[in-house]
């Protein structure tokens, strides 16, 4: 990649190229683009806009870093819909906004605070597995993202959202979000729609949507009559502002909407994986089982034990290298800028796709394999830095990884040291595409390894 050509205009990929192959699939599409370009900036002419497909590290690397000259347009693309969901919030805005957010929401998520929480989220995980106890016994079979929202939704609420949101209505709320992710997909494939436009799924969205705020609003309006000083979201956010700046109840239901959806959705998105990676490869299965019987034993799962779970680490590492749940973190460029020889004019749209970079030959060996060893502690790591983003980077970098890379190990030490399982379908490793990733639905059934599979 030579910087030193004068920059000129980037390869136009012609709709008679792009068309089908979006049309079929479109993560392939994007994987198949990155990867004939070599890594190069290239233009993909999808007929209504011609957005640049940046997929090179060290290009990435750039945008990425850089939120004055590559931004999160509200107006743009991906964010243009999820902006209609959650409005104003952290997870879409930029400059004095996003900053009043960030500073609020970011102490919560310290490496201390994190590890201090994480013993309370493997009580209330351990609880919301005991529940599964019984339909497990009796051989009933479940949605297996069902199961992992409710395991899910459980520790969430509990821990971050400090019992103010049930977790009857945090399963009601995840459902709602599942609607808006699958039926934004329209709206993303044709992003240059006016909403006076109908299409399919617009109905749905905004029924959830305002089903949301039906259960949203009144917990923030309780809250603001009440302000309290804990430690958990929705409390951080009624407060004022660290600036004094007193934040409306529409900025405190963006916020806290955006984070609910952000904690929840890509947890369940990528942790249900699980089931079918394990299906089809029975030796990762045997790996995972051992360790967390050596490790863990029958339980309960402590935060001593989180360290010691490497393997379970480096399948959760495989799982976000090939399904990172924010496939797509677009930006715009503020002004005319250069990147390696390709010259971007000012408003264009540039997709930035972890799903792509992480599944590029010229970046991974073997890309599409899983292999849970190229993330082993002892083996070198020569990829640069930025050819391995599932939770993004530079100063928008995901608040919640830390929280996640915790959460996510006690979540399948609890259920794999109490239930082998079987799978109701095939195991099918393509994503389902939507805001964010998820595999395709399947059920499950839980099978009980010990007599009683309550332990905690
Ligand atoms: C597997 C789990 C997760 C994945 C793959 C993931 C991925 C991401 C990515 C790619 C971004 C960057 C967005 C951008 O650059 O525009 C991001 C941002 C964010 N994530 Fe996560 N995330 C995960 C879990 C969580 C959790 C558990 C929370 C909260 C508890 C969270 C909260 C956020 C927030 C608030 C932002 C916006 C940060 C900002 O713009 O300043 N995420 N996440």
């Amino acid at each position: 990649m030579s910087q030193a050509q004068p920059a000129g205009r980037a390869r136009l990929i012609p709709l008679r190229e792009t068309l089908p192959r979006m049309l079929r699939d479109p993560l392939a599409a994007l994987v198949h683009f990155g990867h004939e370009s070599g890594g190069e900036v290239v233009r993909l002419n999808l007929g209504t806009m011609r957005p640049y497909l940046v997929t090179h590290p060290e290009h990435l690397q750039q945008i990425l870093r850089d939120t004055t000259n590559y931004i999160r347009d509200g107006e743009s693309m991906l964010w243009r819909s999820i902006r209609r969901v959650v409005g104003e919030a952290i997870l879409v805005t930029e400059g004095e906004v996003w900053e009043s957010s960030r500073d609020t929401l970011q102490p919560l998520f310290t490496k201390q605070r994190v590890e201090q929480m994480v013993d309370r989220m493997a009580v209330a995980i351990a609880e919301a597995i005991d529940a599964l106890g019984e339909p497990a016994r009796q051989g009933v079979a479940v949605d297996s993202m069902t199961l992992m929202s409710r395991i899910v939704c459980q520790a969430t609420t509990r821990v971050l959202f400090g019992r103010k949101i049930s977790v009857g209505d945090a399963v009601e709320i995840f459902g709602h979000l599942g609607t808006i992710t699958r039926t934004m997909v329209f709206r993303l494939l044709v992003p240059s729609a006016p909403y006076w436009v109908p299409l399919p799924g617009d109905r749905a969205f905004r029924k959830a949507v305002a089903a949301i705020d039906t259960l949203v609003l009144p917990i923030i309006r309780t809250e603001r009559a009440n302000p309290g000083e804990g430690d958990d979201i929705i409390a951080a956010l009624c407060r004022p502002r660290a600036n004094g700046l007193q934040v409306s109840e529409e900025q405190v239901r963006s916020d806290l909407v955006a984070m609910f959806s952000t904690a929840t959705e890509t947890t369940v998105g990528v942790l249900s994986w699980l089931w079918p990676v394990l299906e089809k490869y029975p030796e990762v299965a045997d790996r995972l089982y051992a360790e967390v019987d050596e490790v863990v034993g029958r339980g309960p799962v402590q935060r001593a034990h989180i360290p010691r779970m490497r393997y379970t680490r480096m399948v959760l590492d495989e799982m976000l290298r090939l399904w990172p749940a924010g496939w797509n973190i677009p930006r715009t460029a503020a002004e005319e800028q250069v990147l390696g020889c390709v010259r971007i004019e000012a408003g264009a749209t540039i997709l930035v796709s972890p799903y792509a970079t992480q599944r590029m030959e010229q970046f991974w060996d073997r890309p599409d394999a899983f292999d849970p060893e190229r993330f082993a502690p002892d083996r070198p790591r020569r990829e640069h830095r930025y050819s391995y983003f599932p939770f993004g980077g530079g100063p928008h970098q995901c608040v919640g990884q830390h929280l996640f890379l915790l959460e996510a190990p006690i979540i399948i030490a609890t259920l794999l040291s109490r239930y082998r399982f079987q799978l109701g379908g095939p195991a099918n490793l393509k994503a389902r595409l939507g805001a964010s990733l998820r595999p395709r639905p399947n059920t499950l059934t839980l099978l009980p390894r010990h007599d009683h599979s309550s332990v905690s």
